[in-house]
């Protein structure tokens, strides 16, 4: 029978207004690739090279959230600062955004992702602000995961609404695959290490975007990860438009996250576009990688 509480946020209306905005995007974002897939002039604010891809879906979210009640501000990946609602309230939610999720894959015709993050306290703010997270997967399907509450749940996108296909999604206990971003002669020597291990243990999959990574892990098992590099301690991956939201669903499904010490839940970042090491998966392979690292 279903209630009111048969998928993740459908108990929190504002969370839940949210989400069914960014599924009755998504197939707007992903039309709009067909004649968007050259890059800009300028480069978003962690001086990454943006496609108009990046910039069309920023502005078609921005704009669908901000109109939302109860969402008082906007921040994202694509752009430097914050955009406030024209009405907010000290009870409003924050959305923090990566629009497109390895939109380097749009020239190759790769999967892609939308990251969204709900907070209920104002940007930029840490796991413990983190009230509910999703992902959606532009794949040969698009789908969507959500978790609030600690409870993770499923979609598939059709015709801009999410049908339920899981309510508990868990990582599954015999891990079967891991993915490392950055080149390997970037990586610390305790971290090629590690990843030694993992090779003979799991199969590699990595498709450059994380998202479709991290459904392959919450999907068949496994860790993925964007380690410190030696020439850029803190990774690539951005703490409040990444790693946070991934974070919230990896461990809401059963497994753990980490920046190589500790949650990336215990984390708050002190500006928009903090980066930090993410690393994601089942316990087993998060706590030998940060032994691994000690
Ligand atoms: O090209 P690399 O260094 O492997 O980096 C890939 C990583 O960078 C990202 O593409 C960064 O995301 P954006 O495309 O949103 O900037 C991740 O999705 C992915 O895991
Ligand atoms: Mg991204
Ligand atoms: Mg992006």
């Amino acid at each position: 029978m279903s209630t009111d509480h048969d998928h993740a946020t459908a108990g929190h209306p504002v969370v839940d207004a949210v989400f069914t905005e960014v599924a009755r995007i998504a197939p707007e974002v992903r039309e709009s690739l067909l004649g968007r897939r050259t890059y800009e002039e300028g480069e978003n604010p962690s001086g990454e090279q943006q496609l108009e891809a990046d910039v069309y879906a920023d502005e078609l979210f921005e704009e669908a959230l901000l109109a939302l009640d109860g969402v008082g501000s906007y921040a994202s990946e694509e752009r430097e600062g914050l955009v406030e609602a024209d009405d907010t309230s000290d009870d409003d939610y924050h959305c923090a955004l990566d629009p497109l999720d390895g939109s380097s894959n749009v020239k190759p015709n790769n999967v892609m992702g939308t990251i969204v993050a709900v907070y209920d306290e104002p940007l930029p703010a840490g796991g413990d602000a983190l009230v509910a997270a999703g992902f959606v997967l532009y794949g040969p399907l698009t789908t969507m995961v959500a978790t609030c509450d600690g409870q993770v749940s499923e979609y598939t996108v059709v015709d801009g609404e999410r049908r339920v296909s899981d309510t508990d999604l868990s990582l599954p206990d015999d891990p079967v695959v891991y993915g490392f971003g950055g080149r390997v002669p970037e990586w610390t020597d305790d971290f090629a290490g590690y990843v030694g291990l993992v090779e003979d243990e799991l199969k590699l999959r990595y498709g450059g975007a994380m998202i479709g990574d991290v459904s392959q892990v919450l999907t068949y098992g496994g860790i993925f990860g964007y380690p410190m590099l030696r020439h850029h301690q803190q990774g690539k991956l951005r703490l409040l438009f990444e790693g946070l939201p991934v974070a919230a669903i990896i461990e809401a499904a059963g497994g753990r996250s980490s920046d190589g010490e500790r949650s990336l839940l215990e984390k708050t970042p002190a500006e928009l576009h903090e980066r930090t090491p993410v690393f994601v998966g089942n316990e087993e392979y998060v706590e030998r990688l940060e032994l691994a690292l000690e």
